[in-house]
Order: structure tokens, then sequence, then C-alpha cells
């Protein structure tokens, strides 16, 4: 088991006027032992849905399922633990490695035993346990984040962007860390990432969000190489290389040339990426669907929440044949 499902999810800040809804009706499900990947340009809602799961975003609305229970409403040692990106934010500079990750353990047993191991889990040596986050690197600081997350015994982990903080030359060896990690534990994990070349290598799922929704959603191997919403298409060209897949998508990189970045405080009707799509109200004048209809929000298998998804592709497909 370890299903981690949100299930009609919003979560919204501030009033009713100035308010944004940073998630809107999200429906997603995390499979026991699998890899979501979550992808979307900055502002699209990725940490705040995230942060909903662990109870550090209150929701609007919905529920976050862990095998078909509702999860505690707050953070804690439960079977759903966070990895964010900055690790000093997870730790307590003037607490040693130790004692971060002992305060994570369940109460009881042998705590330096247990603290141990979970250093041997992320490859850091017992005598790091004395040492202070000021005193490890960058990766270091991940590696006891990770155990720190890893101590409550979780069920699934979410990843929010872990190794975009740390230098390119070590990314490679914690992403290792973590998708062995996730295998030998059989963890199921939700990673947040803007590097979409990371997010193949570690994802078996791939969701794209777009202002608080999911528009599409499905195997990333599908996904990726035959996008079916003008959105996840915008997306993968803005950073080409041979082959159609981007090496790298930073925030700067995933703003789309072709109109404003959308506005969460201000999505439009019907479909919200209507304004920027090249699609349904180009290609097909005099249509108000886009405009005036949402389309329905994507799941799991490989679907977009398009209402000319097959046109879309067709276009795509025969654009890209040369
Ligand atoms: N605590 C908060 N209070 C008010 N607004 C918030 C809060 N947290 C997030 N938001 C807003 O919710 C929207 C979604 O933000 P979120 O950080 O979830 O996006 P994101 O996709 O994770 O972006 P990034 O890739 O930059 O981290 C944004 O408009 C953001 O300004």
């Amino acid at each position: 088991m370890n299903e981690l499902r949100f299930r009609d999810v919003s979560v919204r800040f501030g009033g009713r006027r100035r308010g944004v809804t940073a998630v809107d009706r999200v429906d997603l499900t995390v499979p026991a032992g699998a890899v979501v990947g979550l992808v979307g340009e900055s502002g699209s809602g990725k940490s705040t849905l995230a942060r909903a799961a662990v109870g550090l975003a209150p929701l609007a609305g919905g529920a976050v399922l862990l095998d078909g229970r509702p999860l505690p409403r707050t953070p804690g040692r439960h079977g759903v633990q966070m990895v964010f990106q900055d690790p000093y934010s997870s730790l307590d500079p003037r607490m040693t490695v130790g004692a971060s990750i002992a305060e994570a353990a369940p109460r009881g047993g042998n705590t330096t035993a247990e603290v141990a191991r979970l250093l041997d889990l992320v490859e850091l040596a017992p005598e790091r346990a004395a040492q202070y986050p000021a005193q490890l690197s960058g990766g270091q600081r991940q590696r006891v984040a990770l155990a720190r997350a890893l101590a409550a015994r979780p069920d699934v982990i979410i990843a929010d962007e872990i190794t975009s903080a740390l230098d390119v030359s070590i990314q490679g060896t914690v992403l290792n860390l973590v998708r062995d990690l996730q295998r030998r534990l059989s963890l199921s994990m939700l990673f947040i990432s803007h590097n979409l070349a990371v997010v193949r290598y570690v994802s078996d799922l791939l969701a794209v969000m777009y202002l608080g929704r999911i528009v599409e959603c499905g195997p990333v191997d599908d996904v990726l190489g035959d996008p079916q919403h003008p959105y996840t298409r915008q997306l993968l060209a803005s950073a080409p290389r041979p082959g159609g897949i981007p090496t790298a998508l930073t925030g700067a990189e995933a703003t789309l040339d072709s109109a404003e970045p959308g506005d969460p405080h201000h999505p439009p009707p019907g479909c919200r990426f209507h304004p920027r799509c090249p699609v349904g109200p180009l290609v097909l004048p005099g249509r108000d669907d886009c405009r005036d209809t949402e389309p329905d929000g994507a799941q799991r298998r490989h679907q977009a929440a398009c209402h000319y998804a097959a046109h879309a592709s067709e276009q795509h497909n025969t654009r890209s044949t040369p």
C-alpha cells in the first residue's frame, strides 16, 4: 500500500477579494511505490499542494488520503514527510545533526543506534551526529534533512526542489541516493522540480500544473514524448535540445513567451490557459468552449485538461515531422 491521494483538494490564501486559490480542485494520486513528478511554472501551486499534504497549508476543500484514510492535519511523525529545497529551513542550526534526527524519530528505543542507522542510510559517517549544520556542505545537509524525514518511517516522501539549491556537481549523487532509497524502502514519492531532465530520471508518472490545476498527467515518457496539452508542449519547447527533451527548465525558462504569465489572483474563466493558448481560440475561431467551459481536470492515465487536446496533438506531430 502507501498510496497518497489528493481528492478534490483546494488551498486558498487571503480574503475573498484579494485572495488567491493556489490549488484548485486537484485530483492526483501517487500510487504505492511510484514516483510522481510535478512540474509547472513558478506560482502554479506545486509547493502549496505539497505543503497541503503535510498540513503546512490549510485545505479550503477536499482531502488528502493515505491508503484511503485522511492524513492528520498537523505536521509531525506521520506517514508523509517532506524534504525542502533549503535544508537550513528544516534543520535547527543550534542542534547537532544527531539531535535533529533523533527529534524526528518515534519515541523510545535506542536513539543513538537509530541515528547511526539513519546516517548510514543516507551514506554519512556516524561521527556526523556530533556536528552542527554549519559544519556540513550543502549536499551533506540535504542528506541530514533526508535522514530526518526518514526517521519518522514514512510511507510517502514529498521532495520539493531538493537538488536545486545544490552545486550541479553534487546534484547527481543526491538524486541517485534519493532514487535508491525510494526503491529500497518502497516509498511512494511526489517529486517537484523545475528540471525536466531530473524529473524524467526520477519519475514514473508526471503531472503538469498550471494556475492551481493539473492540466496533464500520465506516464512520464508518454507525457514528455507525446504531450497532449498546449501548455505542456510550450513548457517542453521553452528549453529544447535535440530529441525535444529540455535539459533544464528554470523558472525563467519556463515563462512562456507568447503572453503574460498566468496570474493566480485573476484566473480567467473557462480554460485557464486560453488567453495564452495557440490552439483553441486561434485554430478554431468562433468556438467559445475554451472561454466558457472549464475542461475536466487531468487524472492518472495519460490525459489532458483541454477541449482540443487531440486536435492540438495532431498539429504538434505534423509540425515536428520533417
Ligand atoms: N503563504 C502564502 N500566502 C499567500 N499566498 C501564497 C502563500 N503561499 C503561496 N502563495 C501563493 O500561491 C500561489 C502558488 O504558489 P506556490 O509557491 O505553491 O507555487 P509554485 O508552483 O511552487 O512556485 P515555485 O516554483 O516558484 O516554487 C502563488 O500565487 C503564491 O504567491
